[in-house]
């Protein structure tokens, strides 16, 4: 175990040893050693030790790249890749296992050929991570690589470089080196690493940047899950209970300051409702920091001055009105969790991507209206929260999409590990955690295995073909459908007959029950007038 540590300045890997090391994850991959589940089980094993053994470092460099206090660090990274690792530790035997193919994917005539799914690894994975979560937006795909038996290069971002230069290390000790290796740097070394082949690249990061990933992924035809940001919005009704609504919405803007692609842009709040909402939002931020935002030992910094003018410029070109908030201090890096109320929907506070820990407040007239508002905005957010009655949350849920929800509270849908997430439309192609992020780095092989006895039953195949063989088999095979031209269910000897069998139902289960209960009151009426004569 690390006790004494220093954690070095940060590197460039030298872009000459690019190609070498993800040839060498390529080798690797095509001894197949990867394959075994042992392997698998024994990497993800070292990698849950080396999360603990490597904690302070970890913890240390959070502090220092993003000012993360310790309390959210461990959550939401160093125990969150350990609960990712023990996750995919208990469950690789069920999910790698192939899958047979029965009825009804594989029809009856076919149950011969031992149609199942195989569960490949796709190959050599590319994984580029943000700045945000250094760790987990890092580690938590490689642990669906390391199980899905792929191979992998990461590439963490260079505006956390502390966090960098420790996982850096940690993967490079700990790890099989041969099959995975981090690569350090900015721009000119992930055009390095984008000019080799991959199998698959895993990025999470800005649209913008997500949009030149794919692009020259395209040109290799090489498949990619992106992760992207996305102006996510916050409904809330006049049947929202209303303090818990502030702070429950103060609290997704105060997680690592805002810096969460999934908190919320913006506010759509019924206007009969805002000066209450407000008052809630300030109680909240006084129980939150009572000596004030800037002396919380809680609250993280924004990463970077480049960062800081670009949240602090929002908050120069806002029209609107700040009602909770509003210090700044460029010393620290600190921005103060603030909300602004705006009255045009074509403010930069609605507009620009916040991702920081700064928000708008916009006034509606209705429900109608503020749903128009969100899909003119973004029609493809990566979240949305809904603050509202059962009806109004299933409403917002209906009528507009978006990469994740949740209602009645911010991103409690991405604050569990093992639930699938990911993006929709421009938020984000694909989807990891728990099982799908052994899914996303998994080819599902469909495998038929012929028996050689059985070549005269499919015999119709060969030519010279023999339409009365043919006619034959559609005798036996064809189906017919239950519905006519315009769509209807046509109502024939087979619906009635089911209907009568089924007493009325449709699940086999369900009649057989039903059955059970005809049968069982027929016995017992019998078994009473039995007794009565
Ligand atoms: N959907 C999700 O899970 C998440 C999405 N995000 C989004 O990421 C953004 C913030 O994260 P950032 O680290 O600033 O993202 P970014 O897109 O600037 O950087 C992400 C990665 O791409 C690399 N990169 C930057 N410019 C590049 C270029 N021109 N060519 C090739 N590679 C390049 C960086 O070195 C870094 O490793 C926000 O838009 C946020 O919404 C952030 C976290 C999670
Ligand atoms: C334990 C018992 C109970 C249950 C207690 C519960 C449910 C406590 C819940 C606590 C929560 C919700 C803590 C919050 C944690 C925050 C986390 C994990 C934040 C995670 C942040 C992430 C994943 C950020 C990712 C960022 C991304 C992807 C991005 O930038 O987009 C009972 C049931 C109450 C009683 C028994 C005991």
């Amino acid at each position: 175990m690390a006790t004494q540590f220093t954690i070095p300045e940060f590197e460039n890997t030298s872009l000459d040893i690019i190609p070498a090391l993800a040839s060498n994850a390529r080798g690797t991959f095509r001894t197949h050693k990867t394959k075994a589940l042992k392997w698998r089980l024994v990497q993800l094993r070292k990698l849950y030790w080396a999360m603990e053994d490597y904690k302070e470092q970890l913890l240390a460099a959070l502090v220092k790249d993003l000012h993360k206090s310790n309390f959210e660090s461990l959550i939401a990274e160093v125990d969150w890749v350990k609960n990712d690792c023990l996750f995919m530790i208990a469950n690789l035997e069920d999910f790698a296992k192939d899958e047979k193919l029965g009825a009804p994917a594989v029809p009856a005539s076919f149950s011969l050929m031992k149609f199942r799914t195989r569960k490949e690894p796709l190959g050599t994975v590319l994984i580029i991570g943000p700045y945000n979560y250094p760790v987990q937006l890092l580690l938590a795909p490689l642990v669906g690589a390391i199980g899905a038996g792929c191979t992998a290069v990461l590439k963490p971002s260079e505006m956390t470089p502390a966090c960098a230069m420790v996982v850096r290390e940690l993967i490079e000790k700990r790890l099989d080196p041969n099959a995975f290796a981090v690569v350090n740097g900015g721009i000119p070394e992930t055009n390095a690493l984008m000019a080799e082949k991959w199998d698959k690249i895993f990025f999470t990061g800005s649209a913008q940047v997500g949009t030149i990933i794919a692009k020259k992924a395209a040109e290799t035809l090489t498949p990619v899950c992106l992760e992207l940001g996305g102006k996510n919005p916050a409904f809330v009704t006049k049947n929202a209970n209303l303090a818990l609504a502030a702070r429950r919405l103060l609290w997704g803007k105060t997680q690592n300051a805002g810096q969460v692609c999934m908190s919320q842009n913006y506010v759509l709040i019924d206007k009969d409702i805002v000066p209450t909402f407000i008052e809630f939002l300030k109680e909240s931020y006084k129980d939150m920091f009572p000596n004030g935002a800037k002396a919380s030992p809680d609250l993280a910094r924004i990463v970077n001055p480049r960062h800081f003018h670009r949240i602090k410029k929002m908050l120069d070109e806002t029209k609107g009105k700040i009602v909770m908030g509003g210090q700044l201090d460029e010393s620290e890096l600190f921005i103060e969790p603030t909300a602004v109320l705006v009255n045009s929907v074509d403010d930069a506070m609605m507009q620009e991507e916040s991702f920081g820990p700064i928000f708008a407040i916009y006034p509606v007239h209705s429900l109608d209206q503020a749903l128009n508002i969100a899909a003119s905005i973004h029609r493809t957010p990566l979240s949305l929260f809904s603050f509202g009655s059962k009806a109004e949350n299933n409403r917002v849920l209906n009528e507009m999409t978006s990469g994740g929800a949740t209602l009645n509270d911010t991103f409690f849908h991405g604050s569990v590990n093992s639930v699938p997430f990911g993006g929709v439309g421009d938020s984000g192609w694909g989807a990891y955690r728990g099982k799908a992020s052994f899914d996303v780095f998994t080819h599902l092989r469909t495998v038929a295995e012929t028996p050689s006895w059985a070549d005269g039953l499919i015999r119709v195949r060969y030519m010279p073909y023999d339409w009365s063989r043919l006619r034959q088999l559609q005798r036996l095979t064809a189906k017919k459908p239950n519905f006519d031209r315009n769509g209807a269910i046509v109502k024939g000897f087979g619906y009635w007959t089911s209907l009568l069998l089924g007493l009325g139902g449709k699940g086999i289960k369900g009649a057989f029950l039903r059955w059970l209960f005809v049968l069982a009151s027929g016995y017992a009426t019998m078994f009473v007038l039995e007794k009565r004569a």
